[in-house]
């Protein structure tokens, strides 16, 4: 049972796609080379790799490599959270929407052995102001397999100033001066 901040308001509008929103199939690609999500440039990351649904919705995968073990042989409950975190947050792509999680709950349902493919799917149910209400879903053994994990989040939407304050000039100078213009603008996950 989710907690009363993860209910939307009476007031809540269902969540609106963005006209530039990429079609259902086509990838996300990674919005932040050094992500730990999706950026191919961490090791040990998770290289998830999103799908736009239909509507506000979207796909991913994600194997669970040794690096992600927790108990033997098995995959992390933090690293199975970073992948709904993950998903749920590339879904402000579609909205093109700025906006960092709030709130995310995590239900564990079933162990996920190293070497799983967890297949993701998540959707926004609701936008109310600043607040982007989301839920996944990961299951195993394929896309119509038994859920293993489930989350319900909140997502709050900031300023590009979020990252600009508080976040480490290094890398905000490198992530900002990347020639490619969509992954520079998707590192803050900004409207191009
Ligand atoms: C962007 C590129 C990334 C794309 C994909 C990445 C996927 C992964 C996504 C992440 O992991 S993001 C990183 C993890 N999250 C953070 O680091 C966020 C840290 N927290 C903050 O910076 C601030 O707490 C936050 C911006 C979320 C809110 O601060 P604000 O000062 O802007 O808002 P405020 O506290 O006034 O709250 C606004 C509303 O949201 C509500 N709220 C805020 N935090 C909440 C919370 N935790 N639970 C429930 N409600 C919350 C709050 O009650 C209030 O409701 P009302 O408008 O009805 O009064």
């Amino acid at each position: 049972m989710s907690s009363a901040s993860l209910l939307p308001p009476a007031d809540a509008q269902p969540p609106v796609r963005h006209p530039d929103a990429p079609a259902p199939g086509e990838p996300l690609g990674a919005h932040y080379e050094h992500c730990f999500g999706c950026g191919p440039g961490q090791p040990h990351g998770l290289h998830l790799e999103a799908r736009a649904g239909d509507g506000v919705s979207l796909t991913a995968e994600f194997t669970v490599q040794p690096a992600h073990q927790g108990a033997p042989g098995l995959a992390h409950g933090g690293v199975l959270a970073t992948a709904l975190d993950e998903t749920l947050g590339s879904l402000n792509w579609l909205l093109r929407t700025i906006a960092v999680t709030g709130r995310l709950e995590t239900d564990f349902v079933a162990p996920v052995p190293v070497g799983t493919v967890l297949h993701l799917e998540a959707e926004v149910t609701a936008v109310a102001g600043r607040k982007i209400y989301s839920r996944a879903t990961g299951r195993i053994g394929g896309p119509e397999g038994p859920v293993a994990v489930r989350a319900e989040a909140l997502f709050i939407e900031v300023k590009v100033d979020h990252f600009t304050e508080h976040g480490r000039e290094q890398e905000i100078r490198a992530a900002m001066s990347d020639p490619d213009q969509i992954r520079r603008s998707r590192a803050f996950e900004v409207n191009p």
